[in-house]
């Protein structure tokens, strides 16, 4: 491992670390998890995060710093893919009331428009409090002097403060893969105001939106009292001293190399042409994927689509919906119930429109390696994203990388990040169900040559903005930022 080893110490006397580079996220790019044959084996983790964050992790010499994904796992520091990870234990109150609680069913909601009722609990605030401090005491032991610090997402809002308290030397970088809610929204959470405070210890904020960005300077302005310009926050420390904080748009993107790569692998290419074989040859076979997550808008899409069925505008014969619906945080309440309201839907139009040959949704709730999604994305002639709220949304961006042929057609929720990149897809509000099935039917019968000069837009921008571009371009941002030397 490569780097800067320093002997230098800190205020209380202990040594430095040795990692000029740390990444601080919830979850490590692996879960530990138990294999059919009862072996402990590593994962993938789920979502877009790791997604987005591996491959840039993997060409440096970094460290990881996160939860392995199961509680009261004690795991040493180890290396995995290139990686080094530093695992941070959680127990079951923790993962309770930290993870599931206060992050998932408390901020994941407020920050994606309310779209289920945020839960607010003390117990909760308590926890969220105690874990992000054991994930800042982790990462101060591990960083060299003067290391650069790349703190991830809503889980860890407040480990830029703590971070600089015990680490006045560290450059501090915090990026939100979610949306940040308008001040109106933000406003009920009880502890807005240590939130902020949280988030202001960095050196750079990163937002995937400028609107999210002008939503979080807002909030700055009315909760903290400090002053801000354009987009810097004058932070007033204690000694009176004034450290600027830099806010500002990194909108998050993928491996492209990686997906294109995979496209083009003949066996990845078979597998698509089997996918559409099994499915019977349609004429059009439309996909979502998605965590099941009700941010992701997935029951607005089916009852669109069921509604074309019903209408005759679209029919069995030649046109089937694969929904990969991916498990995704189980035990949550909010999520138990979307499982439910999904699987009754599909189940209904199953029901109603099937033939003994032909299915009208082929519902998956799986989870996939990346092979097989691009598989899924060559097989597609019609990508659906349908999001009430996402902060991005990489599967639009990974359909768009894996069209190698400049065809086929994406409707994309205005309400995903994705949107202000992706601005030739069919753009929709997924709350206007009218408005949806339009949009699904102009897919649908979109003329080759308007499928091409919109996939050829999105392509090039794709192409030139990919996750490297993204992670250089915070990095950059981040060592001029801040008031270090
Ligand atoms: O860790 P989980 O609770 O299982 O959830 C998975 C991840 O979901 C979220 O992903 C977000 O990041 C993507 C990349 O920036 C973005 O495209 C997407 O819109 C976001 O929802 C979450 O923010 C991550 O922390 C989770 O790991
Ligand atoms: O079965 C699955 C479903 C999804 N994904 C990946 O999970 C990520 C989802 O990221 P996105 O930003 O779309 O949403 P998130 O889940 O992070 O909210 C994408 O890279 C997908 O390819 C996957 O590998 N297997």
């Amino acid at each position: 491992m490569a780097n800067s080893a320093q002997n230098g110490r800190d205020a209380e006397g202990r040594q430095y670390g040795e990692y000029d580079l740390v990444v601080v996220s919830n979850r490590l790019p692996v879960d530990h998890t138990i294999d059919e044959d009862g072996q402990g084996v590593w994962r993938r983790s789920p979502g877009g995060l790791v997604t987005a964050l591996a491959p840039v992790m993997a060409k440096t010499e970094g460290a990881w710093v996160g939860w392995p994904g199961v509680p009261d796992e004690e795991v040493e520091p180890f290396d995995h893919d290139n990686m080094h990870l530093v695992p941070v234990a959680l127990s079951a109150d923790d993962v309770e009331l930290y993870y599931e609680g206060f992050s998932n069913a408390t901020l994941w909601p407020l920050y994606h428009d309310v779209t289920a009722a945020p839960e607010f609990h003390r117990t909760w605030w308590e926890c969220y409090k105690t874990v992000n401090r054991r994930f800042a005491e982790a990462t101060a032991e591990i960083a060299a002097e003067g290391a650069t610090i790349w703190v991830q997402d809503y889980q860890l809002q407040l480990v830029p403060k703590l971070l600089r308290e015990a680490r006045p030397d560290l450059r501090i970088g915090f990026f939100n893969h979610i949306p940040f809610p308008p001040l109106e929204i933000f406003a009920q959470l009880p502890w807005r105001r240590q939130v902020i405070d949280g988030l202001l210890g960095a050196d750079l904020l990163g937002f995937q939106r400028p609107s999210d960005t002008s939503n979080f300077l807002r909030c700055v302005r009315r909760f903290s009292g400090f002053n801000v310009r354009q987009q810097q926050v004058q932070v007033e420390n204690s000694d009176g001293g004034v450290r600027l904080c830099r806010a500002g748009a990194f909108p998050i993107s993928i491996d492209v190399e990686h997906i294109s790569e995979l496209a083009h692998r003949p066996d990845v290419i078979a597998r698509s042409e089997q996918i559409r074989h099994e499915l019977g040859d349609p004429d059009t076979v439309l996909l979502g994927v998605d965590r099941l997550d009700y941010t992701k808008g997935i029951g607005h899409r089916i009852k669109a689509y069921g509604e074309l069925l019903e209408d005759g505008k679209v029919d069995v014969e030649n046109a089937v919906l694969i929904q990969v619906a991916s498990p995704s945080r189980e035990r949550v309440e909010s999520y138990r119930l979307l499982r439910e309201e999904i699987e009754g839907a599909v189940g209904r139009i199953n029901g109603t429109f099937d033939t003994l040959e032909n299915t009208a949704i082929r519902y998956l709730h799986h989870s996939y390696p990346v092979e097989e999604m691009v598989a899924l994305y060559l097989a597609a002639d019609v990508m659906l994203v349908t999001a009430l709220r996402d902060g991005m949304n990489l599967v639009a961006k990974e359909y768009v990388a894996s069209r190698k042929e400049v065809d086929g057609a994406l409707v994309l929720s205005e309400f995903a990040g994705a949107a202000d990149q992706l601005k030739q897809a069919i753009l929709v509000n997924p709350h206007d169900i009218d408005g949806l099935k339009e949009a699904i039917v102009r897919a649908v019968n979109m003329p080759p040559a308007e499928a091409t000069r919109r996939m050829r837009a999105m392509r090039r921008q794709i192409l030139q903005n990919d996750v490297e571009h993204w992670s250089r371009a915070f990095l950059k941002a981040l060592e001029q930022a801040g008031t270090h030397d």
